[in-house]
């Protein structure tokens, strides 16, 4: 649905040419809720106003609907940019205009009669639960009913994409869950692909089908939600992770390891990183290699969270057993589907400090 294609965007800074984006290629499939997540400075605004033209790249190319928005200009790509709703983070509702009247604005803008901006507007309002407040103006409602309005504002042309720019940064988490909820609903009952843009996991974890992650102007990591939560290899994205899903073991768990490894060595002791996920983080999987194989396994630290209602999560084990059925253990969770990740330990001494522990995958 859509394509950019070698996307470089460079701006002239006060002291020389800023590099925003340095050669991005993405495809969006049709009716999935593609995320792209970065730091800020990244360049996620640049690259969402690339999507519809609003900033023309230096070049490259953006395809959307198979359509390459750069070869068209004045009303073809005015026409062009209808099929692009897009919703922003501070609303850019206009404060005279009621509720109503903002979702019907670009549709007087592009010519429709009143019979028939009230035919589309009143059911947008009504699928984004504002129909009773209708009349309000802007300063009358609350920030999470401002988006609202931008979001059926930004469908009331039927658009086939829908851009969605840092649109949940102005709101409380709960007001957040409620608009991600809003999007998602939207995106499986009218299948509209939608394009997030964001600096939050969070907001990647609730409603994204695939992530892909900007650093410096480059896509740095792409993929499946659940595949780079579980996998990730680029350290931005490991450390927009640890804003979740905390990598780092506390003071309290290294201590109790210190402890664990003085009683002395049984056979062979390790600190297992066990991270889960999907349908079969529900299996037993824990009690089955302990009774499989006769080891000790020890729970130390972890966290299991959801990703669009599937389990997700981290375990931080201490298992301990004689040498082979430790290994053993290990490859029947790997060959169960778990990312094992193992640190030899042979003495208290050699606890790895705070930071490499954390670092352990
Ligand atoms: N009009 C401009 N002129 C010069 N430099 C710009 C311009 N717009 C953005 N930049 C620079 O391009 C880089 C990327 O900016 P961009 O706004 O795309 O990042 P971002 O990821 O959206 O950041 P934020 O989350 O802080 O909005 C930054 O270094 C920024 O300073």
């Amino acid at each position: 649905m859509i394509e950019l294609r070698d996307i470089v965007q460079t701006y002239k800074g006060s002291s020389g040419p800023v590099e925003a984006l340095r050669g991005v290629n993405l495809e969006v499939k049709q009716g999935e809720v593609y995320g792209i997540i970065g730091r800020s400075g990244a360049g996620k605004s640049s690259l969402v106003r690339v999507i519809n033209l609003l900033n023309r790249p230096t070049s490259g190319q953006v395809f959307v609907g198979g359509r390459d928005l750069t070869t068209l200009d004045g009303d073809a790509l005015r026409v062009a940019r209808r099929d692009i709703g897009i919703v922003f983070q501070h609303f850019n509702l206009l404060s005279s205009r009621t509720v109503f009247d903002n979702v019907a604005l670009p549709l007087e803008i592009a010519g429709l009669g009143q019979s028939e901006i009230q035919a589309r507007v009143e059911p947008l309002l009504e699928l984004v639960g504002l129909s009773a407040l209708r009349d309000r103006f802007p300063a009358q409602i609350s920030g999470g009913q401002k988006q609202r309005v931008g979001i059926a504002r930004a469908l009331a042309n039927r658009p086939k994409v829908l851009l969605s720019d840092e649109a949940t940064s102005a709101l409380d988490p709960e007001t957040t869950r409620s608009i991600l909820g809003l999007l998602k609903q939207i995106n499986r009952e009218f299948g509209l692909t939608i394009v997030l843009i964001t600096h939050q996991m969070q907001v990647i974890k609730q409603v994204a089908d695939r992530v892909a992650v900007i650093d410096a102007g480059r896509i740095v990591e792409s993929g499946p939600v659940m595949e780079v939560f579980t996998r990730p290899q680029h350290a931005t994205t490991k450390s927009l992770i640890d804003e979740i899903v905390p990598q780092e073991l506390p003071e309290s768990v290294l201590a109790r390891i210190r402890t664990l490894m003085s009683a002395g060595p049984v056979g062979g002791s390790q600190l297992l990183r066990l991270a889960f996920a999907g349908a079969g983080s529900d299996a037993p999987l824990l009690s089955d290699v302990i009774r499989r194989f006769g080891i000790d396994l020890s729970i130390l630290h972890g966290q299991i969270d959801e990703i669009q209602g599937q389990p997700f999560g981290t375990l931080a084990v201490f298992a301990r057993g004689a040498r082979e059925p430790l290994q053993a253990a290990v490859a029947h969770l790997r060959a169960a589907g778990v990312a094992v990740q193992e640190v030899i330990q042979e003495s208290a001494s050699a606890v790895p400090a705070h930071r490499e522990l954390a670092d352990v995958r």
